[in-house]
């Protein structure tokens, strides 16, 4: 059953809230029956999600590199390794290069890429921020897995430690996620200078 849960507090009246994923018109049937999971798994979770155990929060530190923007905050302790929130948003096999929050879901052995784009749509999980500039390390990670009715899901997930009430929940984009979108010349020194990512 789809949930019917109100948008979070924070969430901005321009973007569409999403509860549970949507499938984009370019994902074929058979794509979505393999997303879905075997007909022969029970399907009554195929759209739970859990409970909250974040927040989104308008950043308004000047010394934050994603200030004037948002960011997803511990709302109490997580435990390590523990599902934090379901990335939600538009699952879809189309090309997506202009979106920030485009994630790989899954790629098919004859090459189709399956994404899932919280761009347009999506949940609290499309404000998790990459820790480059925040913290010294990233506290948690993207990861798929089959939800417990058989479903194909992306989430943020904690690492091997607890994140402390009110921490930010930072991930690692990864390298060339950056590299890809141009790094201002100060900000690909400063990072160099960490090792984060490669001069350019
Ligand atoms: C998936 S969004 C994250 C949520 C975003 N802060 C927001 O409010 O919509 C990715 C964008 O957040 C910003 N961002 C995330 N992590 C950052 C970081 N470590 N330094 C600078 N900007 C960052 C960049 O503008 C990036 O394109």
């Amino acid at each position: 059953m789809p949930s019917d849960r109100a948008p979070p507090k924070g969430w901005p009246v321009t973007l569409q809230y999403l509860p549970a994923c949507v499938y984009h018109s370019s994902v074929p049937p058979a794509i979505r029956s393999f997303i879905d999971g075997a007909p022969s798994r029970p399907r009554g979770h195929l759209h739970t999600t859990p409970a909250r155990t974040c927040a989104i929060r308008a950043i308004s530190t000047p010394s934050h590199p994603a200030h004037g923007q948002r960011g997803l905050f511990a709302l109490g302790t997580i435990a390590a390794r523990t599902l934090i929130v379901e990335y939600v948003g538009e699952i879809h096999c189309d090309a997506r290069a202009e979106s920030d929050y485009d994630l790989s879901l899954h790629r098919l052995a004859d090459g189709t890429s399956v994404g899932v784009d919280a761009q347009r749509m999506g949940n609290e999980a499309r404000f998790v921020n990459d820790f480059r500039g925040i913290r010294a390390k990233p506290n948690a990670e993207f990861g798929e897995r089959r939800t417990a009715a058989g479903a194909l899901r992306m989430g943020v997930w904690s690492l091997s430690e607890r994140i402390k009430k009110g921490e930010e929940i930072v991930v690692s984009y990864g390298k060339a996620w950056w590299q890809t979108r141009g790094l201002s010349d100060a900000r690909a020194a400063a990072w160099a200078s960490e090792g984060l990512v490669g001069a350019r």
